[in-house]
């Protein structure tokens, strides 16, 4: 890899290598096999901000972008990884926001590019540790989901946050847009199954109910540990997702009581209970038979269940688990340069005391979402940091 003197962009037809990298005078640029990516403009809202040349054809495609984009751009370095993404870190900017991937050939990617029979990349967010496992809970209508959910988030406020997710049905007396849902109507969310921004979704008692990548993102952003309310069908699509997630099942004690529950809980329509009753049956039926769920809770007494759930997410007291070590925010220069060791990024800037480390080692995730799992502290500067690394 090595820097090219000044280009212009028609000269990219140049005989380049695999992984070279250009500034340009706008813009940046990286070859990747055939094709070169020119990078910029990212802070002008008119420019979708990516071009490729393709050298095979000899000519510029604007690609499908997917994924959030980054800005507040002032300035970035670029370097090609595995072939597969283009690592992006911003100049001048803190350490939470520094890390961008622009995947050009992941798994991911490739899939993307086969549905729309076009060029795509997409956008992935860069986040400094990992997030703890996402919890799925599923079960009937009015088992008291929603109920031992309010009760976790209220005993650990900081720990857990919840996955908003989109509904086509109509809010509740007491539910408000962005909090419990994300009230919406059917062809808007059909728009955006279609491009891709669910995680998961489902038809359920008459309505669409899903899951935005988003949703489960801002959350783990937050440093929080996502909880999802989703019926069986949506528990198995993550299951099939790259979402590692806990699964867990919650039952009735009896049919009756389920009954007397939704009922007594007053929110719907007597044809409304009755539907979900019918399904009721078959929802159990697949939840405890399925072999999908990791446990199986029985809600009979409501403490006695909340204090097995507890125990399930290692809550119960065994472990201080509400304590977090906190990830230190520091600034990265205005005038940097990449060089990499092994699965560590150095990040060199004019004052060799502000070298810092990106360990990609742990790497995980990625498009749609976020790449997880990295690692970054400044290279054998402060003690509290991991001093072992001298670059
Ligand atoms: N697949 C899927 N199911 C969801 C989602 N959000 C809620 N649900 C499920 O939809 C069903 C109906 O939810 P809701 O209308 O709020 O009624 P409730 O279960 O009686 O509170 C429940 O089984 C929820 O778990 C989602 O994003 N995806
Ligand atoms: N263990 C329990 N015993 C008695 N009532 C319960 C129990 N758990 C929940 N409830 C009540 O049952 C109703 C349905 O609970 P809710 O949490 O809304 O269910 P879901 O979210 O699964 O539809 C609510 O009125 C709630 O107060």
């Amino acid at each position: 890899m090595g820097e090219a003197p000044v280009f212009h962009n028609n000269d990219l037809h140049a005989s380049i290598t695999n992984g070279c990298y250009l500034k340009l005078k706008e813009s940046e640029a990286i070859v990747v096999g055939n094709k070169t990516y020119v990078i910029g403009g990212l802070d002008d809202p008119a420019s979708n901000g990516v071009r490729i040349f393709d050298k095979s054809t000899g000519e510029w495609v604007i690609p499908i972008i997917l994924g959030t984009k980054p800005n507040g751009f002032k300035g970035h370095s670029m370097m090609l990884l595995n072939n597969d993404r283009i690592l992006i870190i911003k100049h001048n900017s803190k350490s939470n926001d520094c890390v961008w991937f622009l995947e050009v050939d992941t798994r991911f990617v490739q899939e993307q590019k086969k549905k729309f029979g076009t060029e795509v990349v997409s956008w992935s967010k860069g986040v400094i540790g990992d997030a703890e496992r996402p919890i799925v809970i599923s079960g009937p209508s009015g088992v008291g989901k929603g109920t031992l959910i309010n009760m976790l988030m209220k005993e650990f406020p900081t720990m857990f946050g919840f996955s908003v997710s989109h509904t086509t049905r109509a809010p509740r007396e007491k539910e408000q847009s962005g909090v419990h849902y994300h009230f919406t109507n059917r062809d808007i969310m059909e728009e955006d199954i279609k491009a891709g921004k669910f995680l998961e979704f489902a038809s359920v008692h008459g309505n669409l109910y899903g899951t935005s990548i988003e949703a489960v993102e801002v959350v783990a952003d937050a440093g929080k540990r996502c909880i999802l309310d989703i019926d069986v069908q949506g528990a198995r699509s993550v299951r099939a997702s790259s979402l590692e997630a806990i699964f867990i099942f919650i039952c009735p004690p009896s049919f009756e009581e389920l009954e007397k529950r939704l009922r007594a809980r007053g929110t719907e329509s007597e044809e409304v209970i009755q539907k979900r009753l019918r399904n009721a049956k078959a929802e159990l039926e697949q939840g405890t038979s399925s072999g999908l769920f990791d446990h199986i809770l029985v809600n009979d007494d409501l403490e006695a269940c909340y204090e097995r759930l507890k125990k399930i997410l290692g809550l119960d007291g065994s472990t201080d688990a509400t304590l977090k070590t906190p990830t230190e925010v520091f600034e990265l220069p205005m005038e940097i340069s990449l060089s990499k060791i092994d699965e560590r990024i150095i990040i060199n800037s004019e004052n060799a005391d502000q070298k810092v480390v990106l360990d990609l080692s742990s790497m995980k995730g990625g498009a749609p979402g976020r790449t997880r799992g990295l690692r970054m502290y400044p290279a054998g500067l402060h003690s509290d940091y991991n001093t072992d690394e001298s670059v």
